[in-house]
């Protein structure tokens, strides 16, 4: 296949995704922001957490809640637990790298708060760990995984919101998580300021 054609079946392929996703991840986004702007309106914060590419969604995440979407508004609390570098290497460096997110989530997560977990297995056991803290610290998942879910999946409660992206390759996964991510910053600015 040429480089041309290689790339066209990319673009085919994420609108093909997008599409389905579309019918499938609209209303538990929705949900998602709810939870989200319940939070952020009682006083609770934001945690986020991923590896990889998900842990630059995290932070990218944060950023657009802390810094500004596409409107000015007052700062929102959340924090990237991706992102202290001190933090990563002292608690994977002396507990191991399943605790860095967990030990964060058990530093800083309160009844109220809630975790948005991103993991496109659904297997990262950092990621499950820090699920396991909120959950004993009263604190809301939204899960944003695919390919089934994988333990993640089964792990959540009727209080938590999945956001599963149905597909297997982790660079499709991703781009619907990003697309997901911006939906609920939109909506939580929709929320907070009225229609655009
Ligand atoms: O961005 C990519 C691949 O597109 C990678 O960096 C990817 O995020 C890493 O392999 C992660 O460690 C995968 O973890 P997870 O999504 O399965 O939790
Ligand atoms: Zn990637």
């Amino acid at each position: 296949m040429d480089l041309i054609a290689r790339i066209s079946n990319h673009f085919r392929d994420a609108v093909a995704l997008f599409e389905h996703c579309q019918d499938t991840l609209s209303a538990p986004t929705a949900a998602a922001v709810d939870a989200l702007v319940f939070s952020l309106t009682n006083n609770g914060k934001i945690l986020a957490c991923g590896n990889g590419g998900s842990a630059a969604d995290a932070q990218h995440f944060a950023a657009e809640l802390v810094g500004r979407f596409e409107r000015e508004r007052l700062p929102l609390a959340a924090i990237a637990l991706n992102t202290d570098t001190s933090i990563l290497t002292a608690v994977g460096n002396d507990f191991g790298y399943d605790r860095v997110f967990s030990q964060q989530v058990n530093a800083l997560g309160q009844p109220g708060d809630v975790l948005v977990a991103i993991s496109t297995s659904g297997n990262s056991v950092n990621v499950i760990e820090a699920i396991e803290a909120a959950h004993s610290r009263e604190v809301r998942v939204i899960a944003l995984t695919g390919k089934g879910g994988g333990k993640i999946g089964q792990m959540l409660t009727e209080d938590d919101v999945h956001l599963c992206v149905p597909h297997d390759r982790t660079l499709r996964i991703q781009e619907v998580h990003i697309l997901l991510l911006h939906a609920m910053c939109d909506g939580i600015d929709a929320q907070l300021l009225g229609d655009l």
